[in-house]
């Protein structure tokens, strides 16, 4: 085997088992707000047996794919740069057995299918140029309910509770879509929920049937918009978004997905809390779907929930969980 590039060594540790056969795996995630990859390298101890994780590299790339929409050959070079990267890292002799894949979250499913399908598709040209191995259905977009299960599923896992009743249920707020997922105990909760809220799956010989819901447009970026009223074509005039929210006298300017929108003070002099609050109250009210059972309920919070924890010194910052 070639070994991995210098720079790289440290985070893909062969070295510890290199008695074992190393198997590497590419994961591109596609968010609203970037794009970032991941390299996996595992070891399996017998043939048959579950594979162990050894080290990850990462690395993200803004804006996100989806601001791309009407330039898609530009959001595949993004793609294409983040994969250079994985080329150093893997072994040429690993090349053509590391599956290579790519999930989109809310940001593309926020896009008219023609744009999404344009980006898609020259994710996959990308793809089907490296020397990687491209498994079928490679490139798609992750629904919402996926999402969240899979978020679930990563927080109860890596904190030991995916058997017996001591789950917790995940937040998650990405920048366009937010998740609520968690494993209802009580009858009430599954008799008063939507049968599309609800999802049944088998993961290490048990059944789980989780509520999970996803909000499209309630990411902290997309729904900052909705209460700024915002468009991407009146921003392109350079008009600004007024809000409550802000103190009269402020002006500034905010980029998200390639736009620029300028925002401010109302010129009324008002602002406050009250009137911020029923500005944002505008764009849930009616939306949202609340059973009792979440009152009662241990949850855990992260993404957004986690920086703006951290930028408002609710919390301090996790430096070993960063990475
Ligand atoms: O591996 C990751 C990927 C994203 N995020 C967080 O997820 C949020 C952004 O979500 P995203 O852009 O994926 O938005 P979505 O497309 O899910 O709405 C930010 O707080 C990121 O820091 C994270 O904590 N780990």
């Amino acid at each position: 085997d070639t070994d991995p590039a210098p720079d790289l060594r440290s985070v893909l540790p062969s070295e510890v088992n290199s008695k074992y056969n190393t198997i590497y795996g590419i994961v591109f995630d596609a968010g609203s707000t970037g794009t970032r990859i991941h390299i996996y390298t595992f070891h399996q101890r017998a043939a048959g047996s579950p594979l162990e994780l050894d080290g990850e590299i990462f690395e993200s790339v803004k804006p996100g794919l989806s601001a791309y929409a009407n330039q898609p050959e530009k959001g595949a070079d993004a793609v294409l740069s983040l994969l250079q990267l994985a080329q150093d890292a893997v072994p040429s002799s690993h090349w053509q057995k590391t599956p290579l894949i790519l999930k989109a979250t809310a940001g593309f499913r926020l896009l008219p299918v023609h744009q999404a399908e344009g980006l898609l598709s020259e994710v996959r040209k990308v793809f089907n140029s490296s020397p990687f191995l491209v498994p079928e259905n490679s490139v798609t977009i992750l629904d919402g309910t996926d999402e969240g299960i899979l978020a679930w599923i990563t927080v109860n896992f890596l904190t030991g509770r995916l058997h017996g009743d001591h789950s917790v249920g995940t937040l998650d707020l990405g920048g366009a879509s937010t998740q609520i997922t968690f494993l209802p105990l009580n009858k009430a909760t599954l008799d008063e929920t939507p049968q599309e809220s609800l999802a049944s799956f088998e993961l290490f010989n048990s059944t789980y049937r989780l509520y999970t819901r996803s909000y499209l447009g309630l990411g902290l970026k997309e729904a900052r918009l909705a209460v700024l009223e915002a468009s991407v074509s009146v921003a392109q005039q350079e008009q600004t978004f007024r809000s409550h929210c802000f103190p009269p006298a402020l002006n500034g300017s905010w980029v998200f997905s390639g736009v620029t929108y300028r925002y401010g003070g109302h010129s009324d002099g008002l602002t406050g809390f009250h009137l911020c609050y029923s500005e944002v109250q505008r764009i849930v009210v009616g939306k949202l779907h609340q059973v009792e059972e979440i009152r009662h309920s241990p949850f855990y919070a992260f993404s957004y929930y986690y920086d703006r924890a951290v930028d408002s010194s609710l919390i301090g910052e996790c430096h070993v969980c960063a990475a």
